[in-house]
């Protein structure tokens, strides 16, 4: 099942790495150090106030020695207590690890594709672990994978967000982020936190792997998953974007403008850097899905999964050039034939219907250009872009079909109707004479 998200909100432990990951390998790095770490950092003022929290929190003396100290961090380490104090320290003394190269975080084999897919098609992730943000930082620059932290956009704590159980803390991270809880999903193996999320209105998934402490655990509602293999999001915008073309490409279909399976039809999601949503290439318009979409960069190449148009590059050139919001193009066999009487530009004038291709009146003519078809999108591109008119919302490709672009879907639908219809009056009425112009 395909899910459309804006977010992906991750926990660290048991979701991106294995539990024992955290109790054997970090809590036995973390565990010997703390002692020294107090000593030598007396003076640091982090130390300082995390030492006094432990003193407040335990009900130590202010003045207690750092045996006493000590005693009490190894006593909530052993618990996994994941107590704020514990949780800076420890941060602080695997940033080291990290940083000297002694502590390398281990994914589990299908986290580092899913992260990195996920954000090369749009998505935002952020991370809300209980292991301080500091730690997480250090844990993600030096992976088995390499260093992801440029993946993650945002990363929560239990100081920064709150508890990983209480609703409030996702209403926390929600506002940080300025995101809409329903087009975010948040991935963690432990269930309450997943209750939790859920009841602040984001979207869940339980993660429950084979062999860690949760694998068994009941997710109520909410769907669960053993592997991110097993997880299909794409951006929420390109999900709406392929419903609407898949809706679009119907009626065009039905119209007999779409053969086979040719034409493709796109809709631009981002100007800067410039993305659009293109239908899937090969497939049968008529039965396209919400899913059959893919986005496209400026060059038409791909940025997320699937296989887009063939001729997404000459969607992003013209969306590029004339501004323009969406971009169809059809086999049309009008459009075709005219371009094939008058292959150096389509003339028409004196026309009601002229005013439904933007022109101000029915006097007001318009030339459609003609390019000659090819393969190479970018050449097709260089030779639109020599023939482009701001004010001409069209092109014919000879012996191919038809472009015509408007701000959305809808209007390019209109002007379409309307040029279809304005060259198959201008191929009936001139039949006689070919050499005639309208
Ligand atoms: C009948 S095949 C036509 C294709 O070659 C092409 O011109 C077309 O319009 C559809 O290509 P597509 O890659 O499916 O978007
Ligand atoms: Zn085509």
């Amino acid at each position: 099942m395909t899910v459309g998200v804006d977010l992906v909100l991750l926990d660290i432990e048991g979701t991106l790495t294995p539990t024992k990951q955290v109790h054997s390998v970090l809590y036995d790095y973390a565990r010997p150090r703390l002692g020294p770490w107090l000593d030598e950092h007396a003076d640091s003022p982090a130390v300082a106030e995390v030492v006094a929290r432990v003193r407040s929190l335990a009900g130590l003396a202010p003045d207690a020695g750092t045996g006493d100290v000590l005693r009490v961090l190894h006593g909530w380490m052993d618990a996994d207590e994941k107590i704020a104090p514990l949780k800076t320290l420890q941060g602080l003394i695997w940033q080291r690890g990290y940083a000297t190269g002694e502590l390398v975080t281990e994914f589990f084999a299908d986290v580092a594709p899913a992260l990195r897919a996920w954000h090369a098609a749009g998505l935002r992730l952020a991370v809300f672990s209980s292991g301080s943000v500091t730690a997480q930082l250090a844990a993600f620059s030096r992976t088995t994978d390499g260093d992801v932290t440029g993946l993650f956009s945002g990363h929560f704590d239990t100081v920064t967000a709150g508890p990983k159980r209480d609703e409030s803390s996702y209403r926390a991270i929600t506002a940080a982020l300025d995101v809409d809880p329903a087009r975010a999903v948040f991935l963690t193996d432990v269930p309450e936190e997943s209750a939790a999320a859920a009841a602040a209105g984001w979207r869940t998934v339980g993660v429950a792997r084979p062999g860690e402490p949760y694998h068994a655990a009941d997710f109520g509602a909410a769907r669960t998953v053993a592997s991110f293999d097993d997880l299909a999001f794409v951006p929420a915008a390109l999900l709406a974007a392929g419903r609407e073309l898949a809706a679009e490409a119907a009626r065009y279909a039905g119209l007999g403008w779409m053969p086979g399976t040719s034409g493709n039809l796109s809709v631009v999601l981002d100007r800067d850097p410039l993305r659009l949503a293109v239908t899937a290439s090969g497939v049968d318009k008529g039965e396209l899905t919400a899913t059959d979409v893919v986005m496209v960069d400026a060059y038409g190449e791909p940025v997320s999964a699937g296989v887009p148009s063939a001729e997404a590059g000459l969607h992003a050139r013209i969306a590029a050039v004339a501004g323009a919001g969406a971009v169809v193009h059809v086999h049309a066999l009008a459009p075709v034939l005219a371009a094939e009487r008058w292959p150096d530009g389509v003339r028409l004038s004196g026309l009601e219907m002229l005013k439904g291709v933007g022109r101000g009146a029915h006097d007001d003519p318009v030339t459609i250009p003609v390019i000659a078809n090819g393969q190479d999108m970018g050449a097709l591109g260089d030779a639109f872009e020599r023939g482009f008119r701001s004010d001409v919302p069209a092109l014919i490709v000879a012996r191919h079909g038809v472009y015509v672009w408007g701000a959305d879907l809808r209007q390019a639908r209109h002007r379409l109707e309307c040029l279809e219809w304005l060259l198959r009056f201008a191929l009936a009425t001139t039949n006689d004479d070919p050499t005639k112009e309208l």
